[in-house]
């Protein structure tokens, strides 16, 4: 028989995993340092942020990837790095994305996200730009039957794309199914947080896109400021990469402003090597979008536990430029710096 005293004591279960429920879909919107005081303010809560905090920690790709990117840090007591995940480029529409839920989610529900990230970010020129194969542009498709195998060249690699008419398995669309690699992104001392390979990755393997906030170039110079400003006064690591394409004459005839600082996806993690590092950045269009994406591929057979590194350039305009830690025989001590 029910009595005013177990009613009540219901009533009060039922509220508690009311309020727990909420709670487990509100607080992986947070940031780390507003988790930090929610959790503060009791136990039940202090537990929800500790699990988030383990989910966080665990993957940096937040299910977006179709492998998991976990932190690992044996240097100091930092979980993970916040940022906002974008599994490629963005248009500068998606600036106003300020929150992203994350912490233990259900897998299907990133998947979705990712295509819509995706279709989102297509930067299509219209369905004349597209092939007509039926399903796979594969090795039985010749030039002459698919035209977006016979665009390749050696500089830029072309992909089918958004207005083609075969379907997503397509072998000729090799880095828009994201990170493909088992990676994970290390603390280090000196360099702070660096990308990792998980697993042997052989000398030409696709490894993964720089994706973030795709800039115009009056708007990568103002952040540029604002980041060497930072930089200078404290721990602060910015990820803006300025990728410049270049006529047989040497002349800069187009640029790519890619901002991963705020919004951006493993690659933000990569850092710089005076050798030029085992990754090289290339250029892939897809075919009927107008910009280019960047994309990272092993330029020698790499080892598990390696660090991933490319050169972030060779010019060093500032005196007082970071120091350099990459540890190579050919170190300059700085890193590059040069006029964004
Ligand atoms: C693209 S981020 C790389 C990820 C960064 N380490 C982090 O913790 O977020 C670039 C920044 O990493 C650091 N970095 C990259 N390569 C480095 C190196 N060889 N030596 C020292 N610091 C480095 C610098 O602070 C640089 O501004």
């Amino acid at each position: 028989m029910s009595t005013p005293e177990n009613l009540l004591q219901k009533r009060d279960t039922h509220r508690e995993n009311l309020f727990l429920s909420c709670a487990g879909l509100i607080l992986p919107w947070l940031t780390p340092q507003e988790l930090a005081s929610i959790s503060l303010t009791c136990k039940s809560l202090k537990h929800i942020a500790k699990s988030i905090t383990v989910a966080r920690s665990s993957d940096a790709a937040r299910s977006f990837e179709s492998l998991p990117i976990p932190f690992v840090n044996t240097v100091d007591s930092l979980p993970y790095a916040y940022f906002i995940y974008t599994p490629t480029q963005l248009l500068p529409y998606y600036r106003q994305c300020s929150r992203q839920f994350w912490g233990p989610v259900n897998p299907s529900f990133n998947h979705i996200s990712r295509l819509h990230f995706i279709s989102s970010s297509s930067n299509s020129l219209g369905e004349a730009f597209g092939c007509n194969c039926d399903s796979k542009c594969d090795g039985e498709s010749n030039e002459e039957e698919c035209p977006c195998l016979a665009l390749r060249s050696s500089d830029v690699i072309t992909e089918c794309g958004p207005t083609c008419r075969c379907e997503s398995e397509c072998v000729n669309r090799l880095t828009q199914k994201g990170v493909s690699v088992k990676m994970k992104i290390v603390r280090d001392m000196k360099k702070g947080w660096g990308l990792h390979a998980d697993q042997k990755i052989p000398n030409g393997q696709f490894v993964c896109e720089y994706a973030g906030e795709l800039l115009t170039t009056k708007e990568a110079r103002r952040r540029q400021l604002e980041y060497d400003e930072l930089a200078s006064s404290g721990r602060f690591s910015s990820s803006l990469l300025v990728i410049r394409e270049h006529l047989p004459s040497g002349k800069a005839c187009f640029r790519i402003n890619i901002d991963a600082t705020r919004i951006g996806n493993a690659a933000r993690f990569i850092n710089h090597s005076c050798d030029g590092g085992n990754l090289s950045t290339v250029l892939v269009r897809s075919c009927g979008a107008f910009l280019p994406r960047i994309c990272f591929f092993a330029s020698e057979d790499i080892q598990v536990g390696e660090e991933l590194t490319f050169s972030y350039g060779n010019i060093r305009l500032r005196s007082d430029g970071l120091p350099c830690y990459c540890g190579s025989c050919c170190c300059f001590g700085t890193l590059p710096s040069e006029n964004t």
